[in-house]
């Protein structure tokens, strides 16, 4: 049977497909109209329409009903409940990052390949994400930790789920690849799913500062790139990019982001609370100020990233950062007013 085109059924297939024409490639598409117009079937409405859109299905000769059941297993492995980590995220990310891959500077630095593994580890990257943070499973000694001996946990795991769903029955869209593309793509995705653990930020954004201060020395140009693991960390920093991209979206979406993951990380301080541990910072409903949260986590973490980003590949992040500049000054003066409510 040959699937639905966008992927999937849905009774507003006319109204997703006009917004997939004018949006699909734009930064700040709305992704929560996306997961109503598709029926809650984001991810594979998203994956289905960059492949069509990148012509992947037949570069890599998937069958649409291969591509269609396994996102959708993909999908399913979401957790529905999750307010944050869920298909709708993945959806996002993996959209952030087509777009990302369209920067002027960044075309011909990329093979088919490279952007398959970058939008495949997109739609993958938090797949039957638990809702709570590694050190909560380490905390409670999760069976997830015990299997991962505490390192990476999260991200250990999505990378299995991803690569054991590939097993399943009419699952294997990488069927038709060579063998020495198979294992290119599989190394390539476990890279850059597992370098978006947050534990990681700080090395990640470190080399991409000194590879932006080389480029500049080296006359700008991008396309130097001639070994594995300088391709890799710029692959490595669009996908972590992309994952932390709420606050450089338009403020409708960043807001309605910032109230999801709140909600995950007030949920996670309730069961830290119950189980008598210490409640993570930021996690405590009581007392966090979620404006203030904000405005450090993109001071000290957002954006020096995008910051590096931009300038790797300048000029075509700069709306990008303004963005985030601005809605960082939203969240401050929001911060600022509710300090002095709770004075009087
Ligand atoms: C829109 O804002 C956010 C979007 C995504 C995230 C985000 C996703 C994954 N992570 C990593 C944490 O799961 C791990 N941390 C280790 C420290 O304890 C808290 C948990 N973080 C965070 C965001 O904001 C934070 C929550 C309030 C201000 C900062
Ligand atoms: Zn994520």
């Amino acid at each position: 049977p040959i699937p639905p085109r966008l992927g999937v059924e849905t009774p507003h297939a006319d109204e997703l497909s006009v917004l997939f024409n004018e949006s699909l490639d734009k930064w700040g598409i709305d992704i929560f109209r996306v997961d109503q117009l598709s029926n809650q079937h984001p991810l594979v409405t998203v994956v289905f329409s960059i492949f069509e859109k990148r012509d992947f299905l037949s570069k890599f000769r998937i069958h649409p009903s291969t591509l269609v059941n396994y996102f959708t297993g993909i999908e399913e492995h979401y957790k529905k409940d999750n307010p944050y980590h869920n298909a709708v995220h993945a959806a996002d990310v993996t959209q952030s990052t087509h777009v990302l891959l369209n920067a002027a500077s960044l075309v011909n630095v990329f093979s088919d390949l490279e952007i398959l593994a970058s939008i495949f580890a997109c739609a993958i990257h938090d797949v039957n994400h638990p809702g709570v943070t590694n050190q909560f499973l380490i905390n409670t000694e999760n069976e997830l930790a015990i299997m991962y001996n505490d390192m990476s946990v999260l991200e250990n795991h999505h990378c299995a789920v991803a690569f054991k769903l590939l097993q399943e029955p009419n699952c294997n869209i990488l069927k038709h690849l060579d063998d020495s593309q198979r294992k290119q793509l599989r190394k390539m995705v476990i890279d850059m799913v597992l370098a978006t653990d947050m534990s990681k930020h700080m090395s990640l954004l470190a080399d991409l500062k000194t590879m932006v201060e080389t480029k500049k020395v080296a006359g700008g140009c991008l396309l130097k790139l001639d070994n594995y693991s300088e391709k890799m960390q710029i692959m490595q920093n669009m996908v972590h990019c992309a994952d932390l991209s709420n606050p450089a979206k338009p403020l409708p979406l960043s807001t309605q982001w910032v109230t999801r993951v709140m909600e995950e990380f007030f949920n996670q301080g309730d069961r830290e609370k119950a189980l008598g541990l210490p409640v993570s910072p930021m996690c405590c409903r009581e007392t966090a100020n979620i404006e203030k949260s904000q405005v450090s986590f993109i001071d000290f973490i957002v954006h020096p990233l995008w910051e590096a980003w931009t300038e790797l590949v300048h000029p075509d992040a700069e709306h990008i950062l303004s963005t985030l500049e601005q809605n960082r000054d939203h969240y401050s003066e929001l911060s600022a007013t509710r300090e002095a409510e709770e004075q009087q």
